[in-house]
């Protein structure tokens, strides 16, 4: 770990990313992973301990927030929704000319950004989920007035190693945060509850999860694989009067569906309320 930010216009982008926690972790394992110089990311968190453990972890740098702004050709907002108006305040003076603002902020439109940075800011609001971790995620991303295809390009740079990435317009990413944003929530929520499901019949634990994830993984990969409506999928798997149609008619007596419909909405309703303040 080094503890300055530094400024090479030749070089690699550098990158502050400004909150060191679940997401800002995940997207700095991410950088490393994909090939990003450690010393082109500076991590920032309020917590100079926690900025100092990530730095070490993945052989970054940290620094001041000011420091790490003045030196950042992109600065990667990971903070709470609720505090991106105080950071963006600190940010505003220090930001160089032509830098890129990326946020992960859920809720927070662009327009809040536009509005507490210098006039003609190029902004990409970028909503990500944790498995990007393992480069298994889902993100979109959205840009603002300024940003330019060569902004776009840099934000995808950046999420390289993180999975999917998907252009969308802004009025879409509420939708986007309740589906893929929230959604590894409730695909590890299915998992535990067929897995406890399995233990419930008698299965040893271990050997239930194994199968719940198998599972899971396996029926993802099919649709992706096959390109067919997950409704033939389904199909498929239910033999007339056997155990599927059984199973399948349990979930819709306990309305599973629309519960699921509920939680997406529920969550782009959230997000929507976050963007207001
Ligand atoms: N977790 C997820 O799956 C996803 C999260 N997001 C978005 O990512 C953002 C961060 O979420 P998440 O990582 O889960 O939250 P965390 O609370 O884990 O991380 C936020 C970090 O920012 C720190 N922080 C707070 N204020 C400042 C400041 N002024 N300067 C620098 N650092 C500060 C926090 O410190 P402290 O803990 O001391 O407050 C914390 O370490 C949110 O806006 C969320 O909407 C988007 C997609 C998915
Ligand atoms: O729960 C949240 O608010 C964040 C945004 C999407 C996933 N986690």
């Amino acid at each position: 770990m080094t503890t300055q930010a530094t400024q090479d216009p030749g070089a690699t982008p550098a990158v502050a990313v400004l909150g060191g926690g679940v997401m800002g972790g995940t997207l700095v394992a991410a950088l490393r992973q994909g090939g990003w110089p450690g010393d082109r990311v500076t991590v920032v968190d309020q917590d100079a301990t926690k900025a100092a453990a990530l730095a070490d972890e993945h052989d970054v740098r940290t620094a001041t927030l000011p420091d790490a702004v003045a030196a950042a050709d992109v600065v990667l907002v990971a903070v709470k929704p609720d505090v991106v108006p105080a950071v963006l305040e600190q940010v505003a003076p220090v930001l160089r000319g032509g830098a890129l603002v990326t946020s992960v902020a859920a809720g927070v439109p662009l327009r809040v950004y536009e509005d507490a940075l210098p006039a003609g800011t190029p902004v990409v609001r970028v909503m990500p989920n944790t498995p990007a971790l393992i480069g298994k995620g889902a993100s979109a991303i959205a840009p603002g007035r300024a940003a330019e295809e060569g902004h776009l390009v840099l934000v995808e740079r950046v999420l390289a190693a993180t999975g999917l990435v998907e252009r969308v317009a802004e009025k879409h990413l509420d939708a986007v945060t309740a589906l893929s944003g929230s959604g590894p929530a409730y695909a590890f929520y299915v998992v535990d509850a067929l897995a406890e499901a399995g233990v419930l019949l008698g299965l040893p634990r271990d050997l239930a999860t194994r199968l719940a994830v198998a599972t899971v993984e396996g029926a993802a990969a099919m649709v992706a694989q096959t390109g067919d409506h997950p409704a033939v999928l389904r199909e498929r798997v239910s033999s007339p009067g056997g155990t599927t149609v059984a199973g399948v008619a349990a979930l819709d007596a306990h309305a599973v569906r629309a519960g699921l419909v509920a939680a997406v909405r529920a969550a782009a309703d959230r997000s929507r309320e976050l963007g207001a303040g």
